[in-house]
C-alpha cells in the first residue's frame, strides 16, 4: 500500500476514528504496565470485591485489586497476544497459499484440497481443537488462534496468486529464467500485498475477540497473568455485585476489536476504489507425414507442434494443430492470421510458457539448440533463460508494477550470470540507452507506470537484450501503440536484429505490419500453417486465405466511399473444425477435393501453401502500400 492510500483511508471518518483508537491503545500498551503495573497488583484486604468508590472508580476484585488499573495494564498482554496470533496466521497462511505455486501440479492440488477442507471447519472449532492439542495457556492459545485462521488466509493468498500468475510480467520473469522462490518473493507477493494487509488488519480484530473467548473459557491466559478475557471471566462471577468489573474488560475487547476491523474495512474501501479506477483507464492427423530434416542454421525448428486443452464435454481441442515452423539464425519471420488462429499459443509453446492446462507435443521442437519438451521447468529455464526473449502485447502488464524498471532488467543477468547488483544495473542502463530511452540513468530508477506505452515496450525489448538472445519472440508488440510509436518500435526491433544477429519472430494479425519488418511470412489459419511466403512474393500469394488477408489491407488508393474488403464468415471453433481444409467453408474455390485436408506443398522456391487450388495469378497489389514503403 502506498502513502496515498493510507492517507485516503485515514481521511475517511471511520478510518480516522479507528486509527485514533489504535494509537491510544498502542500508547496504553506501552505506558500502562510501566506506570500502573505495580499498583494493579497491590491487594487491599480492606476493600475486597467492592463496587465503585472514589478510590477505586470501577471497584475492586476478590483480592481488593483495582479493576480499572488491571484493565489498563492488561492492554499490552491482550494486544500483544492477538498480534502474535495474527502474525502466525499470516505467515502460515502465506506459506500454505504459495505452496501450490512452488510445488508440482499434483502436490499443489493436494495442498489446495487440504486448505479447502480446513476452511470448511468453523474457526472457533479449529481453535478449540488446537487449544486442546497445544495445551491450556497463553502459548497454546496463540498457536491455536493463529493456526485456526491460517486456512482462510491461505485461500485468499492462493486466489490472489492465481490471478497475478497469469500476468505478462510473471511470464516475462519465467522466460528470463527467474526461479520459483524468487518469482514468488519478487513478482507475486508484492502484487497481492493490498488484500493481505486488509485481511491481516481484520484478522487482528478477530484474534483479539477469539483470545478473549478462550481466556474467558479458562483455555487462554492462566493466573497470575491476566488479559481482558480473563478479567471478563472473573468479573462475570460478581456481575450482580459490581457490573463494572465485567463491563470494563468487555468494553475494552469490543473497542479494540472494532478499531482493528474498522481500520481494515476503511483500507479495503480505498483499495477497492483504486482498483475500479485502474480498470477505467485505459488427435488429428499430422500435417506432414514425415519429419523434415532440420536446417543446420535453424534457431527454431518445430515439427507437428500441437497444443491441446481438455474440452468441456470430454476429449481434447487442438487450437494449435500440427504446426511446422523453421526460423533460421538472424532471420525475421512474421506469423499472421485472424484472432484465434493459434499464433500466440504457438509462440508460448515454443517459449515453454503455454498455460498449465495445455498439453504440448511435437514430433520435434528445438529452440536455440535445446529440445525443451520432456525437460523439467528448472532445466528449461537454465538452458533457455538467456537464449529466448519475449516481448508481449500489452506493455502495461509486461512489467511488475512494484519494481523499478532498472531492477527488473538487472534481474535477468543477476539470475543467469550471477552478476553483482551494480554491474547488472549498469548493464540495464546501457540497454535502455541502446533502445533509445532518453535519460536512461534516471529512467532506470522509475517505476513502469512512469513510462509511456512506447517507452515501456522499448524497455521490454531492452530486457530481452540484457543477455544475448538467439531468438526474440514479439507477440503483437505494437497493437497497443499509436502509429508513430508503432513505427519506432518496429524500426528498433529491426535495428536490434541487425546489431545482435538474433532471429525475430513477429506475431501480428496485421499482415501490413509483418510485411514492414519481416523477410518471410507464415500465415496461420485454424491452428495450422496454410502458407509460407517470402515477403517480396506476397504479390504471388498462393493460398486464397493469404490473398484475402492482403485484399483486406486498405491503401491510399482504397475508395473511401466503398466498404472495406472483409473475409466473409468466421474462423471455425477449435472444438468444431470441418473435416478437410478448415478454410473451405469461406473459400470461393472450394470443391470436393477440399474435403481432404491438404498438406503444405511447394508452389515456388521458398514458397509453400496448403491448398488443393493454389492461385498463380499475381495479385494487383502495390507492395509499398502493404509494407508502408518499408520501415
Ligand atoms: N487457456 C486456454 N484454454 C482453452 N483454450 C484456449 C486457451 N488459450 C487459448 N485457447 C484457444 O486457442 C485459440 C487460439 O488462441 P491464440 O491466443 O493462440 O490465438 P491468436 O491467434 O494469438 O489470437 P489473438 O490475436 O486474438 O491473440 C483460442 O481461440 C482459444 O480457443
Amino acid at each position: 500500500m502506498g502513502r496515498e492510500q493510507w492517507q485516503a483511508a485515514l481521511r475517511n471518518p471511520v478510518g480516522a476514528v479507528a486509527a485514533g483508537l489504535l494509537v491510544v491503545l498502542a500508547i496504553l500498551a506501552v505506558v500502562a504496565p510501566i506506570v500502573w503495573g505495580d499498583a494493579a497488583e497491590e491487594t487491599d484486604p480492606a476493600a475486597l470485591s467492592q463496587g465503585s468508590t472514589s478510590e477505586h472508580v470501577l471497584g475492586t476484585d476478590t483480592l481488593g485489586r483495582d479493576i480499572l488499573l488491571r484493565v489498563l495494564v492488561a492492554t499490552r498482554y491482550s494486544l500483544g497476544l492477538a498480534l502474535l496470533a495474527t502474525a502466525i496466521c499470516v505467515v502460515a497462511g502465506v506459506i500454505l497459499g504459495v505452496l501450490p505455486a512452488v510445488l508440482g501440479r499434483r502436490a499443489g492440488r493436494l495442498v489446495t484440497a487440504a486448505v479447502n477442507l480446513a476452511v470448511a471447519f468453523p474457526g472457533l472449532l479449529l481453535a478449540l481443537f488446537f487449544a486442546v492439542i497445544f495445551g491450556v495457556g497463553a502459548r497454546g492459545a496463540v498457536l491455536a488462534i493463529g493456526l485456526a485462521g491460517a486456512p482462510s488466509f491461505a485461500r485468499l493468498v492462493q486466489t490472489n496468486v492465481a490471478a497475478v500468475a497469469g500476468r505478462d510480467y510473471v511470464a516475462a520473469a519465467r522466460v528470463a529464467g527467474v526461479g520459483r522462490f524468487r518469482l514468488i518473493a519478487r513478482h507475486l507477493l508484492p502484487n497481492i500485498g493490498e488484500p493481505l494487509v486488509v485481511n491481516a488488519t481484520v484478522m487482528a480484530g478477530t484474534a483479539l475477540l477469539s483470545f478473549a473467548g478462550l481466556s474467558f473459557l479458562g483455555l487462554g491466559v492462566q493466573p497470575p497473568a491476566y488479559d481482558w478475557g480473563r478479567l471478563l471471566g472473573e468479573g462475570l462471577d460478581r456481575i450482580y455485585i459490581n457490573p463494572a468489573a465485567a463491563l470494563a474488560p468487555g468494553v475494552a475487547v469490543i473497542v479494540a476489536g472494532l478499531a482493528f476491523t474498522l481500520l481494515g474495512e476503511s483500507i479495503a474501501q480505498v483499495v477497492g476504489v483504486r482498483a475500479v479506477r485502474r480498470r477505467t483507464v485505459p488427435e488429428p492427423a499430422p500435417q506432414e507425414a514425415a519429419v523434415a530434416e532440420a536446417e543446420p542454421d535453424a534457431v527454431l525448428a518445430a515439427d507437428d507442434l500441437r497444443v491441446a486443452f481438455p474440452a468441456p464435454g470430454g476429449g481434447w481441442t487442438h487450437p494449435v494443430d500440427g504446426v511446422r515452423l523453421t526460423v533460421r539464425r538472424g532471420e525475421t519471420v512474421g506469423i499472421v492470421g485472424e484472432s484465434g488462429s493459434g499464433k500466440s499459443l504457438t509462440a508460448l509453446a515454443v517459449a515453454q510458457l503455454a498455460p498449465d492446462a495445455a498439453h504440448v507435443t511435437a514430433q520435434r521442437l528445438e529452440v536455440a539448440g535445446v529440445a525443451p519438451l520432456g525437460r523439467t521447468g528448472a532445466e528449461v529455464r537454465e538452458l533457455l533463460g538467456t537464449k529466448v526473449a519475449m516481448v508481449f502485447q500489452d506493455p502495461m502488464t509486461s512489467f511488475n508494477p512494484s519494481m523499478r524498471v532498472g531492477r527488473q532488467l538487472a534481474e535477468v543477468t543477476r539470475v543467469h550470470e550471477r552478476q553483482g547488483r551494480r554491474a547488472a544495473l549498469a548493464r540495464a542502463v546501457d540497454r535502455l540507452r541502446t533502445v533509445r530511452v532518453p535519460a536512461p540513468e534516471r529512467r532506470a530508477h522509475q517505476y513502469p507506470h512512469e513510462f509511456s506505452g512506447g517507452m515501456r515496450q522499448r524497455a521490454m525489448i531492452a530486457m530481452g537484450l540484457m543477455s544475448t538472445p538467439e531468438l526474440i519472440i514479439a507477440d503483437e508488440p505494437t497493437t497497443a501503440l499509436d502509429v508513430t510509436v508503432q513505427r519506432q518500435v518496429l524500426r528498433l526491433l529491426k535495428d536490434v536484429q541487425a546489431d545482435t544477429g538474433a532471429a525475430v519472430v513477429l506475431i501480428s494479425h496485421d499482415i501490413a505490419v509483418v510485411a514492414q519488418l519481416c523477410e518471410r511470412v507464415v500465415v496461420m489459419y485454424a491452428g495450422r500453417v496454410v502458407e509460407e511466403v517470402p515477403v517480396e512474393r506476397l504479390g504471388q500469394a498462393a493460398h486464397p486465405y493469404t490473398r484475402a488477408l492482403l485484399a483486406s489491407v486498405p491503401d491510399l488508393a482504397t475508395d473511401r466511399d466503398r466498404p472495406l474488403a472483409t473475409i466473409a464468415g468466421r474462423p471455425p471453433d477449435p472444438a468444431d473444425r470441418p473435416e478437410g481444409c478448415a478454410f473451405a467453408p469461406r473459400c470461393e474455390f472450394a470443391d470436393d477435393a477440399c474435403r481432404v485436408r491438404p498438406g503444405l506443398a511447394a508452389v515456388a522456391p521458398d514458397q509453400r501453401a496448403a491448398c488443393w487450388h493454389p492461385r498463380s495469378q499475381p495479385l494487383n497489389l502495390a507492395l509499398d502500400a502493404v509494407t508502408g514503403g518499408q520501415a
